[in-house]
């Protein structure tokens, strides 16, 4: 059985699942975010591109309810998220981070188990004090997180710390336990930052994995490349404002795009014209 379950064929659905309206974000005097709309549908890729400094870090905080947003509105599934880690997990939102978050001195196995708390009714510590059901749930949580290393191909990885992982196993892993909440949601803040060409072959084809089970997903990402081949919609920031919005070969061919990502250090390839 596999962890996700491919459902058809690949299609965007209608229902929206993120809906940020007008979203403005400023930090004393400085607009990092200015005015930005987005939506996201089941079944979908966004990717959030912009050369460094162009605000896609606080728009992305600002969608995953860390950040409120000094003006405009988010919704997801219909409703604004409390700006609780934990509430916004349970809602079915769950991230991974540019610099990785893992538990470096827990397994693999363990790293996704924890991510699996938020859907069970015992946490790590009761689980281990109290009685069979717990216990139970225990095992159904292990197994689930067993399944999801597979899914990610990291099977094989289980027992090992996550700091003896080698980095591109360890951004799976990140994946993994994000995975491991049940998201409807998963946003990828630069996923494959670091990665040799095979691991972001990998991770391409793992993000289209998880896509075709019918989540949405949001991705951050420099690797234009990565990007294009990847996302159904791109929406281009720049110096806070969106520059343009729309599918991958319309985003690619823009000049504009071309232009602001000039002169950028963190770009890795620029977009073919
Ligand atoms: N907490 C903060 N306080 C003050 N200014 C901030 C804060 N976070 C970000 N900024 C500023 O907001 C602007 C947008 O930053 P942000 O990190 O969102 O851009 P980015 O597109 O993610 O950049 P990068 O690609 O380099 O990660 C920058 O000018 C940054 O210095």
């Amino acid at each position: 059985m596999t962890a996700l379950a491919p459902q058809s064929t690949h299609h965007v659905s209608k229902e929206v699942i993120l809906q940020a309206s007008e979203v403005t974000m400023k930090f004393g005097g400085l607009v990092a975010v200015d005015g930005v709309n987005l939506t996201v549908h089941a079944g979908e890729i966004v990717g959030l591109i912009g050369p460094n400094g162009a605000g896609k870090t606080t728009f992305f905080n600002c969608l995953t309810g860390m950040y409120k947003p000094t003006t405009g509105r988010v919704e997801f599934n219909g409703a604004i998220l409390p700006p609780k880690p934990r509430e916004v997990v349970v809602a079915g939102m769950a991230r991974t981070f540019q610099n990785i978050r893992l538990f470096p001195n827990m397994t693999a196995l363990e790293n996704v188990m924890v991510g699996r708390y938020c859907r069970t009714t015992s946490g790590p510590v009761t689980s281990i004090v109290h009685g069979p059901k717990f216990r139970r749930e225990e095992q159904e949580t292990r197994a689930r997180a067993a399944e999801l290393l597979e899914y990610v191909g990291l099977g094989h990885q289980g027992a090992s710390l996550a700091r003896n992982l080698p980095y591109g196993d360890q951004r799976r892993l990140e994946i993994a336990r994000a995975l491991a909440t049940d998201p409807k949601l998963l946003l990828l803040d630069e996923p494959t930052a670091g990665m040799n060409p095979q691991e972001t072959r990998e991770a391409e084809e793992l993000v289209f994995r998880i896509r075709d089970s019918g989540l949405a997903i949001v991705v951050i990402e420099h690797d234009m490349k990565f990007i294009f081949n990847l996302c159904d919609r791109v929406l281009c920031l720049v110096r806070g404002k969106t520059l343009i919005e729309g599918t991958a070969t319309e985003v690619q061919s823009d000049p504009r795009v071309i232009e602001a990502y000039i002169g950028s250090p963190k770009t890795k390839e620029a977009p073919d014209a």
